[in-house]
C-alpha cells in the first residue's frame, strides 16, 4: 500500500499535457488557454468620452465660460475638424474626443441656448476622458494557461482575437463493471443496483473539461471485460469502476495485465479507495477505481481531475487545500488517510457521523471532504483542520 502522496504522483506522470487546438471564441468559455494570445488591437482604439456632454479646452474651463458648439461626435461617428479656443463639441459616450480637446463637461453641468453653451459653477477636475489604450494595447498578451471565463471570452473578443488556441479535450473511457449493474431508467432484476458511479464521475469529469465516452456495463467475465475494453481504443485515459478489490469476481487486474497493462501501483492507503491501481496500456493512461460509490467519487476528485489537469495543461493541478476549525471532536484515525464528508456550518467543519463508503445520500448533502493524515490522534473541536470543496 502506497502513501496518497505517492500514489498522486504517480497519477501524474501517466499523463502529459495534451496539443493545441483552434476553436471559434463562441466554443471557448470554459476550455483551456493554452498559449498567450496577443492583442490585436487596443483598446479604446481613441480616446472616448466616458459621459454625454461637450468636449472643450481644460484652459478654458471656469464659471458662466460661454463656448460655441460647432459639431458633434457620437459612438461610431467622430468629428472630423480640429476643435478651437472658444469651440466644444457636443459629445456622447463612446465618442472619439475631437482633435484639440481635453476635456468633456458633463451637460448636466452646461446650459445651451441655440449652439451656444454656459458653464456652471460647479464643474468637476475629472476630464471624463479614457484614454486610448487604457484598458490594454495592441500586442499586448492574454497569459496562458488558464481555464477562459465569461470575462476572459469578452476580453478576447475586445482584443479582436476570433480563433482561440486551447489544449484538446481529454477524451476518458468510463468502464463500469459487475452483474448486478443496469443503466438509469432500466428495469433491475431484485439482485440488480443502478450504475451510479458512471453518471456521478462522467458529470465531474465533463465539468472539468473532458470529453466523456461512457462504455457499455462490462459483466463479471473476461471475455465482457476484454470487449468493453476494446470499445476503449484511442481514448487517453481509461476510468474503470469497481471489480477493483480482492473478490472472486474482482477481474480488473487480471484481464488489465493481459491486455498488456503495465501497472505502477495497486492499493493507496487511504479511505474510502484503498483499492485504485492506476497504469499504462499502449498510450492510455489507466485508474482503476474502487466500486463503491462514495469511493469512486473520492478517487475520482483526488487522483483523475488532477490527471484531467495536467492532460489540459494547467499548472495548478491539485485540489485546493483549505482550511477551517473543527466543529466538533473526532476520534483517532486509523492506518489510511480519511477523507470524511463535512458539513461547513458558520465557517466550521462538521463531519458527518455515518461514514460508509456506500452512501451517496451523505456525500450528496456534503459541503466539504476533510481530510485526517495517516494513524493522527483523537482531536478537540477547534483546531484547524484541512479540508476540500467539493
Ligand atoms: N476481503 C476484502 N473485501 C473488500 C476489501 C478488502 O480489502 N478485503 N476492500 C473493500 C473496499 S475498501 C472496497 S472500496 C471495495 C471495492 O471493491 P471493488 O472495487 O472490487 O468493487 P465491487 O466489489 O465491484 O463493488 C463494490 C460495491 O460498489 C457497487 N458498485 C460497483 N460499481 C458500481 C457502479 N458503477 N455504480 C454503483 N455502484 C457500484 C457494487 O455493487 C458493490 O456494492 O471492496 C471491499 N471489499
Ligand atoms: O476504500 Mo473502500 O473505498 O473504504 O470503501
Amino acid at each position: 500500500m502506497i502513501s496518497v502522496e505517492a500514489a498522486l504522483e504517480a497519477v501524474l506522470n501517466l499523463v502529459a499535457p495534451l496539443e493545441t487546438e483552434k476553436v471559434a471564441l463562441r466554443a471557448a468559455n470554459g476550455r483551456v488557454l493554452s498559449q498567450p494570445v496577443r492583442a490585436r488591437r487596443s483598446q479604446p482604439p481613441f480616446a472616448a468620452s466616458s459621459m454625454d456632454g461637450y468636449a472643450l479646452r481644460r484652459a478654458e474651463v471656469e464659471p458662466d465660460a460661454m463656448f460655441k458648439v460647432v459639431g458633434e461626435a457620437a459612438a461610431g461617428h467622430g468629428y472630423a475638424g480640429t476643435l478651437r479656443a472658444g469651440q466644444a463639441v457636443r459629445i456622447f459616450t463612446g465618442a472619439p474626443v475631437p482633435e484639440g480637446a481635453d476635456f468633456v463637461v458633463i451637460q448636466e453641468d452646461v446650459t445651451r441656448r441655440g449652439d451656444l453653451i454656459t458653464l456652471g459653477h460647479s464643474i468637476d477636475d475629472k476630464d471624463n476622458i479614457r484614454p486610448a489604450g487604457g484598458d490594454f494595447t495592441k500586442g499586448e498578451d492574454l497569459t496562458a494557461p488558464r481555464i477562459l471565463r465569461p470575462a476572459d471570452v469578452a476580453l478576447l473578443a475586445a482584443m479582436n482575437v476570433g480563433q482561440v488556441p486551447v489544449t484538446r479535450k481529454p477524451i476518458i473511457a468510463i468502464l463500469a463493471t459487475g452483474d448486478e449493474l443496469v443503466q438509469p431508467g432500466e428495469d433491475p432484476g431484485p439482485d440488480q443496483i443502478i450504475a451510479s458511479n458512471s453518471y456521478g464521475l462522467a458529470a465531474m469529469f465533463e465539468e472539468a473539461g473532458a470529453e466523456v465516452r461512457m462504455l457499455p456495463i462490462a459483466r463479471d467475465t473476461t471475455a465482457s471485460l476484454k470487449q468493453a475494453f476494446a470499445l476503449a481504443r484511442g481514448v487517453d485515459l481509461i476510468v474503470t469502476i469497481g471489480g477493483a478489490s480482492v473478490g472472486d469476481h474482482d477481474l480488473i487486474a487480471p484481464v488489465a495485465a493481459e491486455l498488456g497493462m503495465e501497472q505502477s501501483f495497486y492499493k493507496v492507503a487511504m479511505r474510502p479507495g484503498k483499492p485504485l491501481m492506476a497504469g499504462k496500456i499502449g498510450d492510455a493512461a489507466m485508474i482503476g477505481l474502487p466500486g463503491n460509490p462514495v469511493s469512486a467519487m473520492v478517487c475520482g476528485a483526488i487522483f483523475v481531475l488532477p490527471m484531467l489537469r495536467r492532460m489540459l495543461g494547467l499548472t495548478e493541478v491539485h485540489a485546493v487545500m483549505r482550511e477551517a476549525p473543527l466543529g466538533r471532536e473526532i476520534g483517532p484515525n486509523g492506518p489510511r488517510a480519511h477523507y470524511m464528508r463535512a458539513h461547513l456550518r458558520d465557517g466550521a467543519l462538521y463531519p458527518d457521523d455515518r461514514q460508509d463508503s456506500s452512501l451517496l445520500s451523505v456525500l450528496a448533502q456534503a459541503d466539504a471532504l476533510m481530510i485526517r493524515p495517516p494513524n493522527e490522534p483523537a482531536r478537540k473541536a477547534g483546531g484547524l483542520q484541512k479540508y476540500i470543496l467539493i
